[in-house]
């Protein structure tokens, strides 16, 4: 029997219309249909077959938390029906990243979830959706995919959704595993493995999420020469729980906010220092107690964990531990 697949559109540029087939930047995101894309690859169903829903249809830019929880909600559903082996996701490369992460953390379950973009529109000369979809859909189909957690497929190339990230604004090989390395690729339409990530995810997450499950506040600080202390200031006024800060190299931050941040923390808020540097880890450090070390998640990411560990969790030592398990 050939693998059920249910494929729940979200929209971004594998979903994109422009009005001319040479036109690979002014176009609209999430413009063309979950059912259109289905239909515009036949070979789908030589591999599956295929269900999906229409989740919604965006520029990826603009996802919210609301939209986030009510997807991994969604997926949670649908992962739990008897009739479905595996998931596929279409969705914007913008914040695809965060997306893969945060479902990562917070759906249960063995059945593989590969979320898929593309970087041409839907129109274009050689567009890159069609394929990566038909590749996403065989590995949604293979089951061993889902010892993985949540993967992200695109140009042939398999991530594991905790190192993902986007590291090319416009060019079809627009997605890196970090300084990890692919998990795998698509050869032939067949997907090879080489590692897996250890860290905890989907079945062995301790989290779950409920449509309309809503996050606290985490801001993101982005530390640069001549930043404003200001910026403190404002995320008290605006009574965040929690403060991520994208620092220099190892998670530095500038001495002058050490008054700022002494407050932040004697009010109850947990810093957190990430880096702007494009990879390594943010370890705890003496010269910042209290604070704890990204290790070596994006800032957008460790902001997304954050949120979720600050269920559980407002002591900075014991946040410190969930950010060495996930
Ligand atoms: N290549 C893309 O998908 C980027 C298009 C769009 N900004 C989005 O993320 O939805």
């Amino acid at each position: 029997m050939k693998s059920r697949i249910y494929i729940i559109g979200c929209g971004g540029t594998i979903a994109g219309r422009a009005g001319a087939a040479d036109e690979l930047l002014g176009y609209q995101a999430g413009e063309v249909s979950v059912a259109e894309l289905i239909a515009s690859v036949p070979a789908l169903a030589e591999y599956a077959s295929i269900a999906g829903e229409q989740y919604c249809n965006i520029d990826s830019s603009s996802m919210t938390e609301e939209l986030l929880t009510g997807l991994s909600a969604r997926i949670q559903a649908v992962a739990d029906r008897d009739d479905v082996d595996g998931i596929v996701v279409t969705h914007g490369t913008d914040s695809m990243d965060e997306t893969a992460y945060f479902l990562n953390l917070t759906v249960h379950t063995h059945k593989p979830i590969v979320i898929v973009g593309a970087m041409r529109p839907a129109t274009a000369i050689s567009a890159d959706g069609p394929l990566n979809l038909l590749e996403a859909v065989r590995l949604a189909a293979c089951p061993e995919a889902g010892d993985y957690g949540v993967l992200q497929l695109m140009n042939s190339s398999i991530c594991a959704a905790r190192y993902v990230e986007k590291t090319d604004t416009t060019h079809v090989h627009a997605f890196s595993d970090g300084q990890l390395g692919y998990v795998g690729f698509m050869q032939d339409g067949v997907p090879v493995f080489y590692q897996k990530p250890l860290r905890k995810h989907t079945y062995t997450s301790e989290w779950t999420c409920q449509a309309g499950k809503r996050l606290p506040a985490v801001w993101i600080i982005y530390c640069h020469i001549g930043m404003s202390e200001d910026l403190i200031e404002a995320a008290l006024a605006a009574h965040v729980e929690g403060l991520v800060f994208c620092g220099f190299g190892h998670g530095n931050l500038p001495l002058y906010l050490k008054e700022g941040l002494e407050k932040a923390l004697g009010q109850g808020v947990v810093v957190v220092r990430a880096t702007r540097a494009s990879g390594g880890i943010v370890s705890p450090v003496p010269q910042w107690p209290g604070v704890v070390g990204a290790d070596n998640l994006s800032p957008q990411k460790a902001r997304l964990l954050l949120q979720l560990i600050l269920e559980k969790t407002h002591d900075p030592e014991a946040v410190q531990q969930y950010f060495q398990l996930y």
